[in-house]
């Protein structure tokens, strides 16, 4: 057969796959159409054994612009990390929180991108529940703190290991393309295309495997706090979108971010603590204290009641309680509008809300931006030049302003 002519074959070729496919449906309300991969944050595969360092515990996105038939356009300023783990209502063990700092890490050394989503997948495969996050997981809590799992192995900065689900050894594996949270397609496929029934599971079964897994030989960790110091110090707006239950570790984490938003149908919040033999002692109850008053903030940690998205809005642990189905669409219009601001103003009020309350920490960290405004200037420029040529500085064009 003849070779079409190369003007022929330009028009016969496909036309280049987008460099950004649609992602996988990671949560009934998150929205493949507005995120795309990010590179080397690939999602894992749920493989019996995942040591490829692929994200297993969170996902992480990238916001984006794509025309109506899906295509990648443009990136936008925004990126969405969300806990992975819905069956455990989003409890984090210690390879979630690595992966969550990996994540978070990597949106605050990003330097076009100016707020982070950060939220929970769901619903719960088992029972249908949301969750933003429950705090630690309890099934492997040793006297020393949260334990990883054995064949847990650094790779690419994180741990990774062993996933398997003892009611499910083979795991929830995601089809290629957009797919829902368990795996089936998305869209107008998942219309259509019955949902798996879920493998039969027994909690006793559940715990005794989740313990037996965990490796004896290294320190357990408490590391969730780091993240909250990242939250916290990072230069960059923090959204809590709350589609659950914000429980115990996850109650804090909320109270850590810069704005909320919850679910006005699912998110409870409980603050489970001293439930448990807990107690953060930290952001979690001197920053609530502030958020919600003091007596409110007592009533939250010693009563561990729940209560749902409108007290939360009226307390201000939340700034705004939104219908469940437009959640993430809220949160991604609210980090758009943040990242529409002067980068620098907003770096510098949310380091400045932080640091009364920070004390010398947080002047700290406001006093590091400053100095970096300082270096912009021709009088900061005329102090080092004047080193490396060896000479006085001449500081007379620069008054001594009042
Ligand atoms: C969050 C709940 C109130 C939700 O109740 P609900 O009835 O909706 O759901 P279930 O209870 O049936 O849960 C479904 C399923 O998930 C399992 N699960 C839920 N939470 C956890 C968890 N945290 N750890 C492990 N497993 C969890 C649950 O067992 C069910 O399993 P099945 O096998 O039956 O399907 C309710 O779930 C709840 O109260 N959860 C516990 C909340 C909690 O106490 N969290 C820990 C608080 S301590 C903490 O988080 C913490 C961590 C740190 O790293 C710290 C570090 C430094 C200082 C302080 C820290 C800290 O306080």
């Amino acid at each position: 057969m003849n070779e079409p002519a190369p003007h022929a074959r330009a028009h016969t070729h496909a036309a280049p796959a987008s460099p950004h496919p649609l992602p996988h449906r990671v949560s009934e309300i998150f929205d493949p159409a507005h995120w795309r991969e990010i590179d080397g944050f690939t999602h894992g595969t749920s493989t019996p054994r995942n040591l490829s360092g692929d994200l297993t515990d969170v996902t992480y996105h990238r916001g984006c612009v794509r025309d109506a038939d899906g295509a990648w356009v443009r990136d936008l300023p925004v990126v969405r990390v969300a806990f992975d783990r819905p069956e455990v209502r989003n409890a984090f063990r210690p390879r979630t929180v690595d992966e969550l700092y990996r994540a978070l890490d990597h949106a605050r050394m990003s330097g076009d991108v100016g707020a982070v989503i950060l939220t929970g997948n769901g619903p719960s495969p088992r029972d249908g529940g949301w969750a933003f996050s429950s705090g630690g997981d309890q099934r492997i809590r040793g006297r020393d703190g949260y334990h990883y799992e054995r064949n847990d192995e650094p790779a690419n900065g994180t741990a990774a290991g062993d996933d398997v689900d003892p009611t499910n050894p083979a795991g929830p594996a995601r089809a290629e393309g957009p797919t829902d949270h368990a795996g089936v397609p998305s869209s107008a496929a998942a219309d259509t295309a019955p949902e798996p029934a879920p493998a039969a599971h027994d909690h006793a079964v559940d715990v005794a495997a989740a313990q037996a897994r965990v490796d004896t030989a290294r320190a357990g960790r408490l590391h969730i706090l780091e993240v909250q110091r990242l939250i916290r110090t990072m230069p960059k707006v923090v959204i809590a979108a709350v589609p659950g239950w914000a429980a115990g570790g996850g109650h804090s984490l909320n109270v850590v971010c810069d704005l909320s938003l919850a679910s006005l149908e699912h998110a409870r919040f409980k603050q489970t603590d001293a439930d448990v033999g807990s107690f953060d002692a930290g952001y979690g109850s001197a920053l609530l204290a502030r958020q919600v008053g003091d007596k409110r903030a007592r009533e939250i940690f010693f009563l561990a009641r729940t209560y749902d998205a409108a007290d939360a809005e009226r307390w201000g642990v939340v700034n705004e309680a939104v219908p469940h189905a437009e959640l993430e669409e809220r949160a991604l219009e609210w980090a758009a509008i943040v990242a529409g601001k002067s980068p620098q103003a907003i770096r510098m009020l949310k380091l400045a809300f932080n640091l009364a309350d920070d004390g010398l920490a947080g002047q700290q960290v406001f006093a590091g931006e400053a100095t970096r405004l300082a270096y912009m200037t021709d009088e900061a420029v005329e102090g080092r030049d004047a080193f490396l040529q060896r000479r006085e500085p001449d500081w007379s064009p620069f008054p001594y302003y009042f």
